[in-house]
């Protein structure tokens, strides 16, 4: 894909999904819900191993409630974590290809039933008989790594420099962009030498994939580390691969305000996919439901969010499919009054 392409794919995608596009939910919170244990450093990724079906079944869950993106299951799947379990760099390499290669599988399941007819409740008045649907590859950032809750504090030590980061994500950066995805998503970036880094590898590797950032927030102002919003968006802003720029597994009552700090820095797409307003204890390994947010409440900020300037929306952790079946009449009903 040329780099003149890139600065329209996402708002050409956004066109035939008529101008509002669904994320899918949480990936790994929902292999929970069916059973596997993620119990493990890889989390997600565990399931690569020991169960892909459970995973394309996931994936086409989602699709079948109308996600229009769905991401691979690549999130905390790295060759340093994949090493550390006795699994050698080539067998890694070809893991990371296949988290890609199962949500395409998904895909294409889900293209078959919808050419065969088989969701004729699926016609949505517009003749479309089914969603457009892109596949992306996801890349968890270092704290996902350590597995230790760190994607939402940031705080990664004084060790670890852009440098550091730059050499721990450059080949895995690599593989995805070359296995098949339609896009990468940076998902969970939690501050800015972490944005830093990805956009050095961009650059230097020449990447020729879209690319989209997504930031986590524990307080609707900054990234999880305390730096700026506005600044780490401008630095991924800058990169010529990046089609959006937006908020993942954060809490819903925090994102209307960060949309509205995104906006001034970027005439890009934007993206949010909030968790369900619980907050990930990272020493227990738990969800803590103190002040979730029931699927009801969720939904009813899509519109708000929207309003602020999103045009991607999904959720994250312990988001299900019926968190997307609903955001995704939401979106349909603005998708026909636009
Ligand atoms: N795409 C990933 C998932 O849903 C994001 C996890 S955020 C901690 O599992
Ligand atoms: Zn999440």
């Amino acid at each position: 894909m040329g780099l003149k392409s890139e600065s329209t794919f996402l708002g050409d995608f956004l066109r035939q999904c008529g101008g509002y596009a669904v994320i899918d939910g949480g990936l790994a919170t929902e292999l929970e819900r069916h059973g596997a244990d993620l119990n493990d450093p890889l989390w997600s990724a565990k399931c690569l191993v020991s169960s892909p079906h459970l995973i394309r079944r996931v994936h086409l869950d989602y699709l079948e409630a109308g996600a229009n993106i769905i991401i691979s299951s690549s999130y905390q799947a790295t060759l340093q974590g994949f090493e550390a379990k006795g699994i050698s760099r080539e067998e890694g390499e070809a893991l990371l290809r296949r988290s890609v290669e199962i949500a395409c599988e998904a895909r294409n399941i889900y293209n078959d039933r919808a050419s065969k007819g088989s969701w004729d409740d699926f016609d949505d008045g517009t003749g479309l008989k089914r969603n457009p649907v892109l596949v992306a590859a996801s890349v968890g950032s270092y704290g996902a790594y350590l597995a230790d809750g760190s994607e939402y504090s940031g705080i990664y030590g004084d060790a670890i420099t852009v440098k550091t980061l730059k050499d721990f994500h450059r080949r895995r950066v690599q593989v995805l962009a070359d296995s098949g995805a339609d896009l990468i998503a940076f998902e969970t970036t939690p501050n800015k030498i972490e944005a830093q880094a990805y956009a050095e590898i961009l650059e230097e590797e020449a990447i020729n994939v879209p690319v989209w950032f997504s930031f986590s927030s524990k307080d609707g102002i900054n990234v999880a580390s305390g730096d700026s919003i506005a600044e780490c968006s401008s630095i991924v802003d800058s990169c010529k691969q990046v089609v959006g720029i937006g908020i993942n597994c954060t809490s819903p009552r925090y994102i209307q305000g960060l949309i509205q700090s995104i906006r001034k820095v970027t005439s890009k797409p934007i993206l949010v996919y909030p968790n369900n307003g619980e907050t990930y204890d990272g020493v227990k390994k738990e969800w803590v439901a103190s002040r979730g947010v029931v699927e009801e409440d969720f939904v009813s900020y899509v519109d708000k969010w929207c309003d602020a300037g999103a045009s991607l929306v999904g959720g994250c952790c312990r988001t299900t499919p019926n968190t997307i079946r609903a955001i995704s009449k939401v979106l349909t009903r603005r998708s026909h009054s636009v």
